[in-house]
């Protein structure tokens, strides 16, 4: 494994034993890293995956590298909320839950429920998620978002594409921008309610997985190319979402991303997000809409301590 070369490695990570994690979108790329570095550390691992006999495969291979591995794989789909339901009626107290799961500029497409699919599947199907798990969750929740923030615009009178001509790169963006305006609101709802859990939001930079091969369109053929050429593998690209997930002294709000900015890879730290993504009245309304559109309206358990470990 490459993990080394990236400065701060999961060898620093303290211990997960007797901790528990749930990462989504567990069956490939960063979450297929995250879920395996986890459990070699020691930690109980749930593998919320759409796509369960291959989540059930990267089970196997974690197993076969750790016979003592605690992990295993449960149906969830995001773009499904009877399914996110399913999965939250069943799942056990957590410690931390990785809202790693998600599309990348697909074709104008609706979830079950009718949501744009990248809306709905990277911060719809996550906000219903972590609203229905939060009363098991006793540390913190980690949201994985990506710098195509930057170029985001959240339009809360067309949050799903219906009046606007639907772009995959923009729709893309502006469900990335909502990974970290949710993870703030989360954060500021979290202090306001008197809890110490924390809610942080971490981007991998750039990082070859299975993200870019949706369309077959020249844009994805020339990303392929780009991958080779430019991407870090997808063990650098987990490390902020571990480091994230881990750190004992992390502060709530926080947003982790590479050190290298030019070349997105490198030793996770401590980045900054645009003022966008900061804007309180815009976090507060894509808040509403998101309770509205789901269904799910938060309770924020106020003494729930943050396990630190
Ligand atoms: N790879 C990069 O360069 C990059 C850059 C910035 C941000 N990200 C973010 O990293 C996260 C992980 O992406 P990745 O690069 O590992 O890509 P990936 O395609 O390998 O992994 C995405 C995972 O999400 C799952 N998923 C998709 N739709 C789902 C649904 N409806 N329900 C449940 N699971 C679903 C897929 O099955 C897959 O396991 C995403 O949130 C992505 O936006 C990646």
């Amino acid at each position: 494994m490459s993990i080394g070369m990236y400065g701060w490695t999961p060898g620093e990570m303290n211990n997960q034993s007797g901790r528990s994690f749930v990462v989504t979108g567990a069956n490939s790329g960063l979450g297929a890293v995250t879920a395996r570095v986890l459990a070699e550390a020691g930690a109980s691992v749930i593998l919320a995956c759409r796509n369960t006999d291959r989540g059930e495969a990267v089970a196997d291979r974690i197993r076969k590298s750790q016979p003592e591995a605690q992990c295993e794989v449960r149906s969830l789909d995001l773009a499904d909320l009877s399914s996110v339901y399913a999965f939250t009626n069943e799942c056990p107290q957590i410690d931390v839950l990785i809202n790693n799961a998600g599309v990348m500029a697909v074709p104008k497409t609706r979830t079950k429920d009718g949501f744009e699919m990248q809306l709905g599947t990277n911060h719809l199907g996550h906000f219903a998620l972590t609203g229905l798990l939060l009363d098991r969750i006793t540390d913190r929740v980690v949201t994985v978002s990506s710098g195509m923030h930057l170029i985001g615009r959240v339009d809360l009178k067309d949050l799903n594409w219906e009046r606007r001509k639907y772009r995959r790169w923009p729709a893309y963006a502006q469900s990335k921008l909502a990974n970290l305006l949710f993870t703030y609101e989360l954060q500021r709802r979290f202090d306001a309610a008197g809890s110490g859990m924390r809610a942080v939001a971490a981007h991998p930079g750039y990082a070859s997985t299975g993200l870019q091969s949706h369309t077959g369109t020249i844009q994805d053929r020339l990303m392929r190319v780009t991958n080779k050429l430019l991407a870090q593998s997808a063990e650098g690209g987990a490390l902020p979402s571990l480091y994230a997930a881990t750190a004992p002294s992390l502060p709530g709000g926080s947003y982790v991303g590479p050190a290298g900015r030019f070349e997105q890879r490198g030793s996770p730290v401590l980045v900054r997000s645009n003022k966008r993504s900061r804007d309180r009245t815009l976090a507060k309304g894509l808040w509403e809409e998101s309770e509205a559109l789901t269904g799910v309206a938060y309770r924020i358990p106020a003494d729930t301590g943050s396990t630190q470990n």
